[in-house]
């Protein structure tokens, strides 16, 4: 139904002058009982569909601000709704950076940019991208684990979609209240493991909001497109349990048939909804459930866990770089891991088929190079039959040994891998065993956020002596050592992700394949450069991420085409070409 102007400025109703009528305590009347209303009465809710006006500010979506001309104030009935000044997109950028930094408190910072989000979406994605080194700790890891853990107390709007046992039997009812309907990338968590930081239920909301935040701002997808989605099927934290700000369902997890058939709802629903080639990316799930779910769906649906196959993509795209520094061909290294879960053993299957692929060596041989320790010590044969059925395929013939340190010493490993989610773990005799016997130790501590990394920056360049190749899952800052300034990298799988889903969008492809995590290494490895590598780095800069993520992504689509997976026909002539032209900019649009 076509409304006139001042209908919608009046709220709908060309019946009722709001103007001039006096009210309740000295006010305007309250026409639409917003005073006084309580919740038993039944009000309906209702929005205009054109926005202009007060409702054109209040849409982050097209909301600029004091960026919007003097035209478009007339056009768009904004005059004395905003002061007389007009700013460009420039100026407001410099204006929230300069005001951000006035905060000290990095989770102050994390709230404003949750607050531009909602208020200014081109704003927020403009001020990301031109600022990413700095902004990606904000929005990302480390303060969005923190802001997990708070999110009861600091939440004010709702972000992404929850879907909780009480919406068991109406998932595709609950679907359809989404606003947009052109989905593409769905990044879901169910908060069992948020970060190295455990249960946070509910709360867990924040990981795939900031996830998809660098979909946007990394990979280019359109922010419309992606759908954060938390699954809340209660928690075993029991301090949340007893916060009266929590806010999920207030009880213990569901496990067995009941968390299955939720799960296996939801993704009947996802495919309903928003068709086959939507990209459902699992993030954050515990071990338990993580391995199943990939398996369960990886062969009927377009799935990709981050935590197990984006971080094995990143870190074998590392190592792949890191080789000429230290040396040497994949086949040649001993690679040792503490933590044997969803990350440790997703990166080592990858490394192994890689060395596979490269010596034709079979999977089972180039398995026996890698090594992990969980946290009843190094896995070995005769742990065989008690092993979850992850780690079995790591059981290698050895005699049972417990601590991280004798393992060290009895692998002599060239690479140590950190995944265990336990800060601290790579303690000075740990990092000088790898030096004692490694010209370059290469040592990655993944776990996040910081206080979680098994080791700093500066302990690993201190302890070795200035002569480890160091790079971690959360920032650090540069290190000055014997007079020496040493970057740290940040080994993290918002190198791949973002160009890796928008691979997978552009070339149309209906499945994940493994050698698409593999196109992905390369291409990361690919984008580091000389000067990276004369700074020990072995992951290039984020600030060159957007045209990282294009390269990645032509990559990946290029490997979709030649796997068959492909159904966006015909292919490209320049795939990279194609992907930055895909790709979403945040720079205001003329609304005239
Ligand atoms: N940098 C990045 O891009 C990424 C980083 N991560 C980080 O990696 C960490 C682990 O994640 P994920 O693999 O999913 O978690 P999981 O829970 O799947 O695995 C954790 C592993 O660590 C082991 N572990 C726990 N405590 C100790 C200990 N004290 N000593 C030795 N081993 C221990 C566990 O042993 P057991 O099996 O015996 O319980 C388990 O094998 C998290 O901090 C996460 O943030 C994850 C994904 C990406
Ligand atoms: C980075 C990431 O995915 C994690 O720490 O879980
Ligand atoms: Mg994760």
């Amino acid at each position: 139904m076509q409304r006139t102007m001042k209908e919608m400025r009046n709220g709908g109703d060309s019946s009722v002058d709001v103007e001039g009528k006096s009210g309740f305590g000295g006010g305007l009347e309250d026409v639409y009982g917003e005073d006084r209303v309580t919740e038993d009465q039944l009000v309906t809710p209702w929005t205009v569909s054109v926005a202009s006006g007060n409702t054109l500010l209040r849409d982050p979506r097209h909301n600029k601000g004091l960026a919007f001309t003097e035209k478009e104030r007339d056009a768009h009935y904004l005059r004395g709704l905003l002061p007389p000044a007009v700013l460009s997109q420039e100026l407001q950028e410099k204006k929230i950076i300069h005001n951000l930094r006035q905060y000290k408190v990095p989770l102050h910072r994390y709230m404003a940019m949750m607050d531009l989000q909602e208020r200014n979406e081109r704003l927020f994605y403009k001020l990301l991208i031109d600022n990413v080194e700095e902004l990606l700790p904000v929005v990302y890891t480390p303060t969005v684990g923190e802001a997990c853990q708070k999110y009861g107390s600091i939440f004010r709007r709702p972000q992404g979609l929850y879907i909780s046992l009480k919406e068991k039997g109406k998932i595709l009812e609950v679907m359809k209240n989404w606003p947009e309907k052109s989905v593409q990338v769905i990044v879901v968590t169910d908060g069992e493991r948020i970060l190295g930081l455990g249960d946070l239920g509910s709360q867990g909301m924040g990981i795939p909001v900031g996830k998809l935040s660098l979909y946007t701002a990394l990979g280019g997808v359109r922010p419309s497109a992606c759908l954060p989605i938390t699954i809340d099927v209660g928690t075993n934290n029991e301090q949340l349990l007893k916060d009266e700000f929590y806010t999920g369902l207030r009880h213990k997890r569901a496990t067995g048939q009941e968390y299955t058939e939720l799960l296996d709802e939801f993704m009947c629903a996802v495919k309903q909804n928003y068709g086959e080639k939507i990209l459902v990316q699992f993030e954050d799930f515990a071990n338990h459930n993580a391995f199943e779910l990939l398996s369960r769906y990886r062969s009927t649906h377009l799935v990709f866990n981050d935590d197990i196959q984006g971080t094995a993509s990143v870190v074998l795209g590392g190592i792949i770089a890191a080789l000429k520094l230290v040396g040497g061909t994949l086949a040649d290294h001993t690679f040792l891991f503490l933590g044997a879960g969803e990350a440790g053993t997703g990166i080592a299957e990858l490394v192994a088929l890689e060395v596979s692929k490269q010596t034709k060596a079979p999977l089972e041989h180039t398995r026996k190079k890698i090594w992990l320790v969980d946290s009843k010590g190094l896995i070995v044969s005769s742990r065989r039959e008690s092993l979850q059925h992850f780690k079995k395929p790591w059981a290698h013939d050895h005699e049972p040994v417990k601590g991280l340190l004798d393992a060290v010493k009895a692998i002599k490993p060239t690479v140590l891998i950190g995944s265990s989610g336990v800060g601290k773990t790579f303690t000075k005799e740990v990092v000088e065993a790898m030096a004692s016997f490694n010209e370059k130790p290469l040592i990655l501590a993944l776990s996040n956020p910081t206080s979680q990394s098994e080791c700093t920056a500066e302990e690993a360049y201190t302890w070795s002596k200035g002569r480890a190749i160091f790079a971690s899952g959360s920032p650090f800052d540069t290190v000055e050592y014997d007079r020496r300034v040493f970057v740290p990298g940040q080994a993290n799988n918002a190198y791949i992700f973002p160009g890796f889903g928008l691979g997978l969008i552009i070339s149309g492809a209906i499945r994940v394949h493994d050698d698409m995590l593999l196109a992905a290494s390369e291409a990361l490895a690919a984008q580091v450069t000389q000067e990276n590598f004369d700074r020990g780095l072995i992951y290039p800069p984020f600030s060159n991420i957007r045209k990282i993520s294009a390269h990645i992504a032509a990559d990946v689509a290029a490997m979709a085409y030649r796997l068959g997976l492909a159904s966006h026909l015909p292919q490209p002539k320049d795939l990279v070409k194609y992907a930055e032209s895909c790709m979403y900019t945040p720079i205001y649009r003329s609304y005239l």
